[in-house]
């Protein structure tokens, strides 16, 4: 960065490490939003024992956010437009597509299609998961050098890894977790394809409580980030594009 230009927050520049350094962190989204913390790391990082931490520890749903340029090049849509489309196969999925309106939190989902990796056998256990998670960071590390990939030729779908597309605009657009990952990675300089998992609460099956999953992050010693620091820095990293 130019000296004079913005420096990110100490919180910020210790998130930006600990995702080079391909370790999780703990990204909360905002009030008023589905007030989340969501287990993130990158993609290409994330190892079997990440997998089974995620779901024992955060127990959400384990996706893959892509930004929105390595989605368009794998030929990844949103699922709503799809099931919009596959409404000619069955009129009754026109009621059931997502509309806005539907959702309480934000005016759409980020959910594109479920895969696995053709190298997997069912494609759950969680040396089954990591592959298909690790498949995604590099099938787009290797688009991002320019090489032609078939992304069909490597995963099918249906399958057990979800993926999420990330709006073009990132946190100007929308302020998922999908969108604040995806401006982590880009901040930090690592390939755009993260891994995301809700932090759930035991006790009563809840999104775990804003508080309790700072002290987890304590206890654990795991970043704890918020969408408004991400933003800021999205800001600050953009101005030095
Ligand atoms: O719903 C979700 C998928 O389990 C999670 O909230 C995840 O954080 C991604 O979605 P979003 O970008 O809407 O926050
Ligand atoms: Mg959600
Ligand atoms: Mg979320």
């Amino acid at each position: 960065m130019d000296s004079g230009a913005k420096e990110y927050s100490k919180n910020i520049q210790k998130a930006i490490k600990a995702l080079q350094n391909g370790e999780m962190i703990l990204l909360f989204d905002l009030e008023g939003r589905e007030a989340e913390t969501d287990f993130t790391i990158a993609a290409n990082a994330v190892t079997p024992a990440d997998v089974r931490w995620m779901r024992k520890d955060a127990g959400g749903l384990i996706c893959v956010a892509l930004d929105s340029e390595a989605s368009e090049e794998l030929g990844l849509p949103f699922m709503a437009d799809i099931v919009r489309e596959a409404n000619q196969c069955s009129t009754a999925l026109h009621k059931i597509v997502e509309k806005g309106g539907d959702l309480k939190y934000d005016s759409r989902s980020s959910f594109s299609i479920w895969v696995n990796h053709r190298d997997t056998r069912t494609g759950i256990p969680d040396n089954d998961r990591a592959l298909t998670i690790n498949k995604l960071g590099e099938i787009v590390d290797r688009t991002l050098k320019g090489e032609e990939v078939h992304f069909g030729s490597e995963f099918r779908t249906p399958g057990h890894v979800a993926t999420l597309r990330a709006a073009k605009g990132l946190v100007h657009e929308r302020m998922g977790q999908t969108e604040l990952s995806i401006a982590l990675a880009k901040i930090a300089g690592i390939t755009p394809v993260m891994v995301v998992c809700e932090m759930l609460d035991d006790e009563n099956g809840r999104a775990l409580a804003k508080g309790d999953a700072k002290q987890y992050g304590k206890d654990y010693d795991l970043v704890f980030v918020e969408g408004e620091e991400v933003v800021e820095a999205y800001d600050i990293w953009l101005s030095s594009q």
